[in-house]
């Protein structure tokens, strides 16, 4: 038996419908990325940014090394010589060694339009059956690459330092996947020009994964993970890429209404247009043709691509040093690769590293919460394999279903594209520092001339909750951002499973591998366990004493202890805590511009306009089945093709690509008929997502209110509750 350690479904990702960038109110494509702006002060904003923000990376490219060639698989490895293509996921699994065990994809059509894949059990499962087991080869990673230029390193070939690589090379599967060390050694140059994640310092791991798709693609039928790229989202058709927020139109950001997350949006905009439109065309070459082109026209665009200017012959020293075989990648194709890559991959935090996988299948299954919701969860094994095993029972007919983390809708609109409604781990989130505290316990503090907080209890309330005493220096933080939840008095907590629930949230958060996260930061936004933040009770409770007489006790308890949800100090100061929370609910609440009732209304209109273009896409969708796209130059795999011209001038073509969902240009497709591809028409695409995006942005704000609503009700509840046992007392 294998050993088996739990496998995290990462949370920080982030999503695409191509076009959207390129058609985004923000600004004419590809012009030089502004400097994300302070969102304004509005609901929920923040003082400051929390952990995912970037920092350039400062090393440059090493432009001496060049493509070798890649041996070809010919049938991509798809085992499936002729006939259908692409192969179904499960089949190609089994035929590579996988396992599916009573498993299916099934494709659904709801009545907006809109469709979507999802696991099916195609019999009856007892809790414990192996679902699906993936070997670490058929995944799509980074640190397979990693460990394929470590594996060359090792044996002298690729001249990458060879130390403390031995668990990369025994727990991937980078030689079994064909990658030619120097192809991996320039992918491994690429991951360190991306942008670090502030939490780690290193190059941020969505980045890192989006190269990895892009070389994959790149590789056409040289990569044996061709079959499983074309059943993404984006390339097969009828599944469009997820609308991670990053990718959403401004006017729809705009609409959130919600300061935490509009900031957070500008921030990955900010990066996606920094590596798509700067670094990469520089990178891969697209800068100088763009310019070459231009200056054939006649037309001058440096100033417009906003990036370092090329030198001459760039493009040919780029394409020399780029993976991609002289393919330009731009902000469009980057756009898709990051939006697949933090939409579908999972972190795996135990092995050997801390990495991200993409595990084919296995990612098809959609995220229910709570997590007692969902009948799957997911293993790795100690060689790099990912098993999904059936939680419970499960019966034929039912959807197979995992919990992708404790994700708010703050999280899952940046990582994945949609929001749940309702969301059982959805919060308010503000920013708490010690004047808000102050203004909140204003006439009921300790301080007896004022009636704000006595000198004592800012020290001890600095001191729980990790805030700086006065404001400035004393190593604790300005602020922190804290909680208000719908939670309901069934799911509560005691007050001690609550301190215990607490810490164990936190060491959870600390032992992500992801960089860029949206909450995580100096203090980290943990799970919604209790209606209010234990941090901000415990500020109200110490901020309301009268007497000082509390100190001392207070002082030997945690933060969570004092700020249990289930626990009090005195029945009349926690009646009045409730009642200041009271008025902090319904102030959050009126700062938002509209009304739950008017959200309501704009929902339903916003939902028949997602279904109009929906069917506006259908109807304008040209069906090009079964015909197969021979494009000249594109036949052969990639790393055959030194650059993005031929001799003969033609242009190379990706062999798949967002913009012909279903298309393959390759020699793999001989002789194989295609399951359907699509011509997209752009506008009627970008209106649909447009619409998608208009209607989410109202149901996450929905979401957030209804929040309010909820919490507002469990303040008032408990208020009552302590009153009337005052009364029979
Ligand atoms: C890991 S993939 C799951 C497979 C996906 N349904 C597909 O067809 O490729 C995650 C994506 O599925 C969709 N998804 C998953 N769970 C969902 C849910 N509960 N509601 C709406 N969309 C969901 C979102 O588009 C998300 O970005």
């Amino acid at each position: 038996m294998k050993q088996f350690s739990r496998a995290r479904v990462d949370v920080r990702r982030w999503p695409t419908e191509p076009a959207a960038l390129g058609t985004s109110t923000a600004g004419p494509r590809c012009s030089a990325p502004a400097r994300p702006a302070q969102a304004a002060n509005q609901t929920g904003s923040t003082s400051k940014l929390a952990g995912n923000n970037y920092t350039a990376a400062s090393s440059s490219i090493n432009s001496s090394s060049s493509s070798s060639s890649a041996s070809s698989g010919g049938d991509g490895g798809s085992g499936f010589a002729a006939g259908h293509w692409p192969p179904p996921l499960e089949q190609w699994l089994v035929a590579h060694g996988g396992v599916v065990n009573g498993v299916e994809l099934r494709q659904v059509l709801y009545p907006s339009g809109a469709s979507d894949r999802l696991l099916v059990a195609s019999r009856d499962h007892a809790a414990g059956d192996l679902l699906v087991s993936v070997p670490a080869a058929l995944q799509l990673r980074y640190d397979n690459i990693e460990a394929a230029a470590a594996a060359a390193a090792a044996a002298g070939g690729g001249g990458l330092d060879a130390a403390g690589t031995d668990d990369l090379v025994a727990g991937a599967g980078g030689a079994s996947l064909g990658i030619p060390p120097a192809e991996a050694a320039a992918l491994l140059r690429l991951f360190d020009e991306m942008p670090r994640g502030s939490d780690t310092g290193a190059p941020a791991w969505q980045f890192k994964q989006a190269l990895t798709f892009l070389y994959h693609l790149s590789r056409g039928a040289a990569s044996p993970l061709q079959p499983y790229l074309a059943h993404l989202p984006g390339l097969a058709p009828g599944v469009p890429t997820p609308r991670v927020a990053m990718l959403m139109y401004d006017d729809a950001v705009d609409e959130l209404q919600y300061g935490a997350l509009v900031q957070d949006i500008h921030n990955q905009k900010y990066w996606l247009r920094h590596v798509g439109c700067q670094l990469m065309p520089r990178l891969t070459g697209g800068e100088a043709e763009a310019e070459a082109e231009a200056e054939a026209q006649g037309v001058a665009v440096g100033q417009a691509q906003g990036g370092a200017k090329a030198g001459p012959g760039a493009a040919a020293v780029a394409s020399s040093a780029s993976p991609f075989g002289g393919l330009v990648v731009d902000e469009e194709l980057f756009g898709w690769a990051a939006a697949v890559a933090m939409s579908r991959c999972f972190g795996l935090s135990r092995g050997p590293r801390p990495t991200h996988t993409c595990v084919p299948l296995v990612d098809m299954a959609n995220h229910v919460a709570p997590r007692e919701a969902s009948n799957a969860e997911i293993r790795s094994g100690s060689d790099g394999h990912v098993a999904m095993f059936a939680k419970k029972q499960i019966r034929a007919g039912e959807e197979i279903s995992l919990t992708y983390g404790t994700h708010d809708n703050h999280n899952l609109l940046l990582s994945y594209g949609f929001t749940l409604q309702p969301n059982p781990y959805d919060g308010f989130y503000f920013d708490l520092n010690m004047e808000t505290i102050e203004s909140l316990v204003e006439g009921q503090g300790g301080d007896p001339g004022t009636g704000g907080l006595a000198a004592w209890q800012r020290e001890l309330i600095a001191q729980k909750l990790g805030l700086a005493v006065g404001g400035e220096g004393g190593g604790g933080a300005d602020s922190i951002r804290v909680y208000l939840s719908g939670v309901t008095a069934e799911a509560q907590p005691t007050a001690a499973a609550a301190a215990q629930a607490s810490a164990g949230s936190a060491s959870a958060v600390t032992d992500a591998p992801a960089a860029g996260s949206s909450t995580s930061g100096p203090v980290a936004a943990g799970p919604v366990r209790q209606p209010v933040d234990p941090r901000l009770l415990a500020a109200l409770r110490i901020g309301t004493l009268q007497d000082r007489a509390w100190e001392k006790m207070l002082a030997g308890r945690s933060v969570e202890q004092i700020g249990a949800w289930g626990s009090l100090l005195a029945r009349q100061q926690e009646i009045t805590i409730m009642q200041l929370l009271t008025a902090l609910a319904s102030a959050l609440y009126s700062s938002f511009p509209t009304t739950i009732q008017q959200d309501r209304q704009l929902l339903s209109s916003a939902s028949l306009d997602v279904a109009a273009a929906a069917a506006a896409v259908t109807l304008t969708t040209k069906s090009t089945t079964p015909e197969l796209q021979e494009a000249a130059g594109a036949a052969a795999p990639p790393s055959s093709v030194a650059a993005a011209t031929s001799g003969s001038g033609a242009r190379r073509e990706w062999p798949m690509h967002p913009s012909r969902p279903g298309a393959i240009s390759s020699a793999a497709a001989a002789g194989k008929e295609q399951a359907g591809s699509a011509s997209l028409d752009p506008a009627a695409a970008a209106a649909a997502a447009h619409a998608r995006d208009a209607a989410e942005a109202v149901r996450f704000r929905l979401g957030l209110k209804t929040t309010l609503e909820r919490n507002l009700q469990a303040v008032v509840a408990r208020a009552k509750e302590l009153d009337s046992l005052k009364q029979v007392r």
